[in-house]
């Protein structure tokens, strides 16, 4: 059974096994109670159950074919709703009907969920309710004692479905939300807030196969000696700068990751080699004239780069791989450089 990978992807497998769920034994007992209301010349009811128990074959098939089945769980639970009205009018078989309603109107809250539900078990409840204390003549003879026992009983039964499937979706949220944020901190660098390995790999999947784009590996030149000069934190302060560039200097779709270390990574869509180079010309440009201040003395920073084209991404790695060897052409060559394959 796959549920899926998003809250609103399981919210809908959910309704579809629970509609299945309808059918399977919703279809029994409706054809199984059709026939003997038949046998014992209840025709009205026979015809109202058969009309149901086609109704669930029909939501199986719509079902199966559906990718959003909320449509046909609300389709479901309004005629459910007139199936309850009908059975406590009617009675059903000898005043047993309401008694069905029960598990009706349980179906008709989980079916939609709690939102929805709620204003199908309301007017569950009104009718019910106003059919049993309202003395009219067309309404199934109960005593004044089942009346009290069906309404008290309902009504009782319907405040605890609602309040479980309140607190089934609130719980259901947290989780999702708090699954969602450990997904982001397993993705993310806390440094710096770019996407580390790990997201940069998920993201690179996640993206259609056919996309080209160009990849630039940047490393920080002589990065040692700024940590020894003036402080881990002094490092950290540029590694931070330069992040805030390649951000700066990047599109929504691109991906701007810390590779690690002192090395970053970009991949770079819609563009070709010669752009991608100019770009990464020009953040090496602003990075190398910025002027840090530590311990009152003032610091430059460079990188150098390398760059390379991945024509899917299936070649993500050999293109970092490839990337990486002009990275290291451009520290052989005196740093502050940026290669290509061009
Ligand atoms: N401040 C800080 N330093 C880091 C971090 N991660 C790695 N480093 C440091 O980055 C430095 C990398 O040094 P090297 O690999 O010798 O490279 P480099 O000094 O930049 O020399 P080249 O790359 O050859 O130009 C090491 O001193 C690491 O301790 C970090 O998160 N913060």
């Amino acid at each position: 059974m796959n549920f899926g990978n998003t809250p609103r992807q399981i919210e809908n497998e959910r309704k579809r096994i629970l509609i299945y769920t309808f059918v399977i034994f919703g279809s029994t007992f409706l054809s199984t109670f059709a026939v003997t209301s038949f046998l014992a010349e209840r025709y009205q009811l026979g015809f109202i159950l058969s009309f149901f128990f086609v109704i669930a074959l029909i939501a199986a098939k719509a079902t199966k074919k559906a990718r959003h089945v909320q449509p046909i769980a609300i389709s479901l639970s309004s005629l459910l709703l007139l199936l309850s009205i009908y059975l406590l009018l009617g009675g059903g078989a000898e005043g047993t009907g309401a008694y069905w309603t029960y598990s009706v109107s349980i179906f008709m809250v989980l079916m939609v969920g709690p939102h929805i539900g709620s204003i199908f078990m309301a007017l569950y409840m009104v009718a019910n309710f106003m059919l049993l204390f309202g003395n009219f003549e067309f309404i199934y003879p109960y005593t004044d004692v089942e009346s009290k026992r069906i309404v008290i009983s309902s009504f009782s039964l319907g405040g605890l479905i609602l309040m479980s499937e309140w607190v089934r979706v609130h719980s259901y949220g947290a989780i999702s939300k708090a699954s969602e944020d450990h997904r982001q901190l397993a993705n993310t660098d806390p440094l710096t807030g770019l996407q580390n390995r790990l997201g940069t790999k998920s993201l690179i999947e996640a993206k259609e196969t056919c996309n080209a784009a160009i990849v630039a590996l940047l490393d920080i030149d002589h990065f040692k000696t700024v940590n020894d000069a003036h402080g881990h934190d002094a490092g950290d302060i540029v590694l931070k700068k330069l992040a805030n560039l390649l951000k700066k200097h990047t599109k929504g779709g691109d991906i701007t990751a810390r590779w690690g270390g002192e090395e970053f990574l970009l991949v770079l869509y819609d563009t070709n080699l010669c752009s991608a180079e100019r770009l990464v010309q020009k953040i090496n440009h602003e990075f190398a004239q910025y002027r840090f201040t530590f311990n009152h003395q003032e610091q430059t920073a460079s990188f150098s780069a390398g760059l390379a084209t991945m024509e899917d991404s299936k070649q993500f790695e050999s293109a970092v791989s490839i990337a990486d060897k002009c990275l290291y052409k451009a520290k052989n060559n005196g740093r502050n450089k940026v290669v290509s394959t061009l």
